[in-house]
């Protein structure tokens, strides 16, 4: 087994910044396994989180189980975890009484939680011979604006005709700088909704002068749009613009829409293409409950994801009510067709 070396994440270059995770997904014979769903999973563990913190609540009241749902993944095959900061906001924290400071010590333990959790697991594998695990690498979740609104709008894409750019950047620019202090390897703006946000984010980035590599993915209703109706050519457009992002594309949509928008991604931008749809249910934002939809079973959903990669996908995992197992059959799936492909096993 060789030893991974990959382009510095923190490095001044911008080029090298993007590098970064082009070399993870190349070493990774070409297709990294990202995690599945984490709330979800919370609540398969007994976590209630019917709540407007939504997995969030869990850092205040469940700590244990956060660490427990990353270990699954790691276990799983997971390449790279997300922090269960989704819906971890400051202005969420503290309608519910906390300070700012205890908000801020909140995000920078969803990072410490995946962090130590990948750090226990890659050392625990220390003795195992011939395993063909990747050090993983942690994913700073951010949720969009909608999540926080907490009303089901990250899948409508409507915030109101009050909120403009500098709103969202002043919603995500504190919460942004207390993630990346942190020290995660890479930041995921999760089911954003519309163009608008998508601007600010970029923007944000540049303002920050944010040096890790983030990835951005849309949610969308009819597998052809953004949920605000604003088409993909112009979203990706504002995309393409930034040094800083290194991936783009869909989370928390249904399977069925994946590979087409994979294929249209692909003509839209020279980024890494990142998919990780949902099981296909569907999200009840007032009665916060999903609705039996279109499920896929783990089989069903590893037979699409090869298509995904080979649509092009350099990314794949799952979003909500997808679990370890869904992402251990994915990893199996992905990683033995990579052996087949490039003649190595992993990249450890
Ligand atoms: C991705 S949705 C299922 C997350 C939960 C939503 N923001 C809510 O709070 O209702
Ligand atoms: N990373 C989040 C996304 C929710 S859509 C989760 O898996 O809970
Ligand atoms: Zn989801």
């Amino acid at each position: 087994m060789g030893v991974l070396q990959l382009s510095d994440p923190n490095t001044t270059d911008e080029n090298a910044t993007i590098g970064f995770l082009q070399d993870f997904v190349e070493k990774a014979g070409g297709c990294a396994v990202i995690d599945g769903g984490f709330a979800t999973q919370l609540e398969l563990h007994g976590a209630s989180i019917k709540d407007p913190l939504w997995s969030a609540l869990c850092l205040i009241n469940n700590p244990h189980l956060i660490s427990k749902v990353h270990l699954e993944y790691l276990e799983a095959g997971a390449d790279i975890i997300v922090t269960s900061s989704y819906q971890a906001t400051l202005p969420g924290f503290i309608s519910r009484g906390l300070s700012q400071q205890q908000g801020e010590k909140l995000l920078e333990k969803s990072v410490k939680l995946a962090t130590d959790a990948r750090d226990l697991f890659w050392e625990s594998l220390k003795n195992i011979a011939n395993h063909t695990y990747n050090r993983a690498l942690v994913a700073a979740s951010v949720g969009s604006y909608g999540a926080y609104l907490a009303d089901g709008s990250e899948y409508n894409g409507f915030y109101g005709d009050d909120v403009d750019l500098n709103k969202l950047k002043d919603f995500h620019r504190r919460r942004l700088q207390v993630l990346v202090e942190s020290g995660p390897d890479l930041l995921a703006f999760e089911t954003i909704p519309n163009k608008l946000e998508t601007q600010a984010i970029v923007e944000l980035l540049e303002e920050e002068d944010v040096r890790i590599p983030s990835w951005i993915c849309f949610s969308t209703i009819d597998g052809v749009n953004a949920p605000s109706g604003e088409s993909f050519a112009d979203c990706i457009q504002v995309v393409n613009t930034s040094r800083r992002v290194a991936a783009v594309g869909i989370n928390c949509a249904p399977p069925q829409f994946v590979h087409s928008l994979v294929q249209n991604f692909k003509k839209l931008t020279a980024k890494v293409i990142v998919v990780y749809p949902n099981s296909g249910e569907t999200w009840d934002g007032v009665a916060k409950r999903w609705l039996p939809s279109k499920c896929f079973s783990d089989d069903k959903f590893n037979v699409l994801a090869t298509r995904w990669r080979d649509a092009g996908a350099g990314l794949i995992g799952g979003c909500c009510r997808t679990t370890p197992s869904t992402i251990r059959d994915l990893s199996k799936v992905l990683k033995k067709s990579s052996v087949a492909s490039n003649g190595t096993k992993d990249m450890v």
